[in-house]
């Protein structure tokens, strides 16, 4: 019977093609399959793919490896570990696959880590997840139902391929009858049993696909929307790298997990279960030897398993450190360049490549002889196994029918456990990343956005009074910056602080502009705490701020304008751009108002950037305007543009400058000395400069530096 199985029968083909054919033991296959698994993240991408620029791109690359890495899974089964026993070594190999493929995620967020390290893992909150899942409940249903119907479908098709062996065996057998007659019956019932499992698997994909894209599109949308709404301290606090993850990375992770568990999860777990008492049902002995060999294969393989482990762990640091070094050296290019040091950055990033490709080396070999010994234990398995089920079909305890049934159930159970164990890790960091999105999802800033009164813009005067403001930053609590400040703004006038760098003068502005709260004293607005006015209308239409690096946005200067009042006019912008003196040089552009700006506004002079900032800024008409160091990164002619250009957009309004440069201040109304964090000076240049104190103090030793 045995013979026959091996000449004649449809199961003798795949098993002999796996044990005689050499390249049926698809080495290559699962050497190719492990680098997804194992291996670091450069084996799935070096090859076509030269390490990214920044950090936040390699961070990507990898989590799309180890989201790649768990869908891939599933392809393992089906290329080499065909039959019997195969779920034994495939779960501990799967589970290997898995912890290594987390190692990898781990460690390519080192950040995160740190991060973890200093705070508590943030919470997953179900009742969250259900808002987003709920308007997409009606496909996530349907998801489900076809999911489960198409397992329940997968566990059908072992037991009628055995079916159709039978009909053949019995054919080989006896030679009567009409076969092509016997045959076509459980044939075509076979074939629409594929056919509707194909469509079921279809319907589920789509629609899951569907399900996760628009929570993962709506998860993305409200917690872009929440992190703007978040105070400066917020970001004071957090680095801008770690927030973009969260945006990305971290939803894109979930978005895999979220889709693996309800497809690959329901499943696998049904179909494990349902071909697991097929197994029984078909061979209760060839069932029972394959849980006595289960055991010793997870033990083997978790012993090499765990090695393999940190050697893979060992390699990631390593090649976490050489994108560490390229990506600061590509980062700074223009200091690097400056002090022409491209050679020893070049000898420093090779110095940790070399490292790391040794590890990696290391890591390679270590992977051969794992699959070197699953390959021979496997093969040994389905040899036992086709001895043992030929020695039961010879015994007559078994029809080779039966036997086809085993090994396709087998492998259905092999597939679905590895799935599982796959899917242990991945319902891990799904509802770790889950955890990190939601964390910022629910966090409310201290400083709302909206709400608050308003003063209607006929009567809005710009007094400004600071009354005993005490202040330390939120990151330095126990350092107060300003002690009992007190400082009025007189409507129309320009008041100038000045003091020595670090003393508090920019801290001023910031808190008139609401980016922080005093810890004690008010900031009123025409009499009003500001605290009562809505912040948004504040920002948006009464203060108007101008900094020292005016930051651009990659769009164009019409765009850029129009940023400080949306719904502007092109006249209007063209308006604030001739105000701001900055007409001339936009027309003088082949683009003129559409030239697009790049980067940060990157293709564009300092003073060119800063007249257009103050356009920005004028476009919305402000009652109030603050200038932080406008001029001081200018060069002498950009500065006397750009002092032009403030001197009349300042005309009519309360302005408050912060300067460093004291020559830009003379003229103003007030100027008022910062030290030890309040004013201890104030008048006008000429009363200070008579009075011999602070400030002229700080005129005489910034000429001293000047005529250095
Ligand atoms: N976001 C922040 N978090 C914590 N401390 C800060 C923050 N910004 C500024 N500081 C600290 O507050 C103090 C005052 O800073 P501020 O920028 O107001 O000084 P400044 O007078 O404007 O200085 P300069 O003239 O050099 O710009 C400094 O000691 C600075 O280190």
């Amino acid at each position: 019977m045995f013979q026959i199985l091996w000449n004649k029968t449809i199961i003798a083909a795949p098993v002999r093609s796996l044990l005689l054919h050499p390249r049926c033991n698809k080495t290559s296959d699962i050497w190719t399959l492990s680098r997804w698994y194992i291996s670091p993240r450069s084996n799935g991408y070096s090859s076509t793919q030269q390490p990214g620029n920044t950090v936040s791109r390699i961070c990507s690359l990898t989590k799309r490896t180890v989201h790649r890495s768990a869908s891939e899974t599933f392809k393992l089964p089906a290329v080499s570990l065909k039959f019997i026993l195969g779920p034994a070594l495939l779960t501990v190999s799967a589970q290997l696959f898995c912890h290594v493929a987390y190692c990898e995620a781990d460690v390519n967020n080192n950040t995160q880590i740190e991060v973890a390290a200093k705070s508590p893992e943030p919470e997953f909150k179900w009742h969250i997840l259900w808002e987003f899942v709920k308007p997409q409940l009606f496909a996530l249903i349907g998801a489900v139902v076809l999911a489960f119907g198409a397992a329940i479908l997968n566990i059908q098709i072992p037991l009628m391929l055995g079916d159709l062996v039978n009909v053949v065996a019995c054919y080989l057998r006896e030679q009567t009858g009409n076969y092509v007659h016997e045959i076509s019956g459980p044939a075509l019932k076979l074939l629409g049993l594929y056919g509707i499992q194909g469509l079921l698997t279809s319907g589920y994909i789509i629609l899951l696909s569907k399900v996760g894209e628009r929570v993962a599109a709506d998860m993305r949308k409200t917690l872009f929307g929440s992190l703007l709404r978040q105070d400066v301290a917020f970001f004071d606090a957090n680095k801008t790298g770690q927030l973009v993850n969260r945006l990305t990375a971290d939803i894109q992770e979930f978005k895999s997990s979220f889709k693996l568990v309800i497809s690959q999860g329901l499943r696998s777990i049904t179909q494990t279960v349902g071909c697991f008492i097929s197994l029984y049902i078909i061979s209760p002995k060839l069932t029972g030897l394959t849980v006595v060999v289960l055991p010793c294969l997870v033990g083997a393989g978790a012993l090499i398993g765990s090695f393999l482990r940190k050697l893979s762990r060992r390699a990631q640091e390593q090649v976490a450190k050489a994108t560490g070094v390229a990506d600061e050296a590509l980062g700074n290019v223009r200091t690097v360049k400056a002090f022409a040091m491209e050679e020893q950055e070049l000898q420093l990033y090779s110095c940790e490549v070399d490292k790391s490709c040794e590890v990696n080396e290391n890591l390679g070999a270590g992977i051969a002889v794992f699959q070197g010994l699953s390959n021979i234990a496997l093969n040994c398995i389905v040899l036992g196994t086709i001895f043992a089920g030929g020695t039961l079909i010879s015994n007559s305890e078994m029809s080779p029918g039966d036997l086809m049934s085993f090994l396709v159930a087998s492998q259905t159970v092999q597939k679905s456990l590895a799935s599982i164990s796959i899917l242990f890790g991945q319902v891990v960091r799904g509802i770790s990343s889950g955890a990190r999105v939601f964390e910022y999802l629910t966090l409310e800033p201290t400083i709302p956005l909206t709400g608050g009164g308003r003063i209607p813009y006929h009567s809005l005067i710009g007094r400004v009074d600071f009354m005993n403001i005490s202040f330390s930053y939120p990151t330095r609590p126990g350092h107060e910056i300003l002690n009992k400040f007190n400082l009025t703004l007189p409507p129309g006038k320009t008041v100038a602080i000045v003091g020595e760098s670090g003393g508090g003068k920019s801290t001023v502005a910031s808190l008139l502009e609401r980016f922080y709260d005093p810890n004690s004293g008010v900031i009123m607005l025409d009499g009003l705490d500001i605290k009562t006015l809505d912040l948004s209308w504040l920002r948006g239409q009464v203060i108007g701020f101008i900094n020292q690096e005016p930051v651009l946005f990659g769009s164009s200067i019409m765009e850029n304008i129009r940023f400080g009042k949306p719904e502007a006019t092109d006249a209007e912008v063209i308006n604030a751009a001739k105000q701001s003196n900055a007409h001339r040089f936009i027309t003088g552009f082949p683009d003129g108002y559409n030239t697009v700006v790049g980067e940060r506004g990157v293709t564009l002079s300092g003073g060119q950037k800063q007249r257009i900032a103050i356009a920005r800024a004028l476009i919305k008409n402000p009652s109030i305007l603050v200038l932080d160091e406008a001029t001081s990164a200018l060069d002498a002619e950009s500065e006397r543009v750009v002092q032009e250009a403030l001197d009349k957009a300042t005309r009519g309004r309360t302005v408050l400058i912060i300067a460093h440069r004291l020559s830009t201040i003379q003229g103003a109304d007030l100027i008022c000395v910062i030290s030890n964090g309040h004013i201890v000076e104030a008048g006008t240049h000429l009363e200070l400069l008579s009075k011999g104190g602070l400030y002229s103090d700080l005129i005489r030793r910034q000429r001293a530096a000047g005529q250095k």
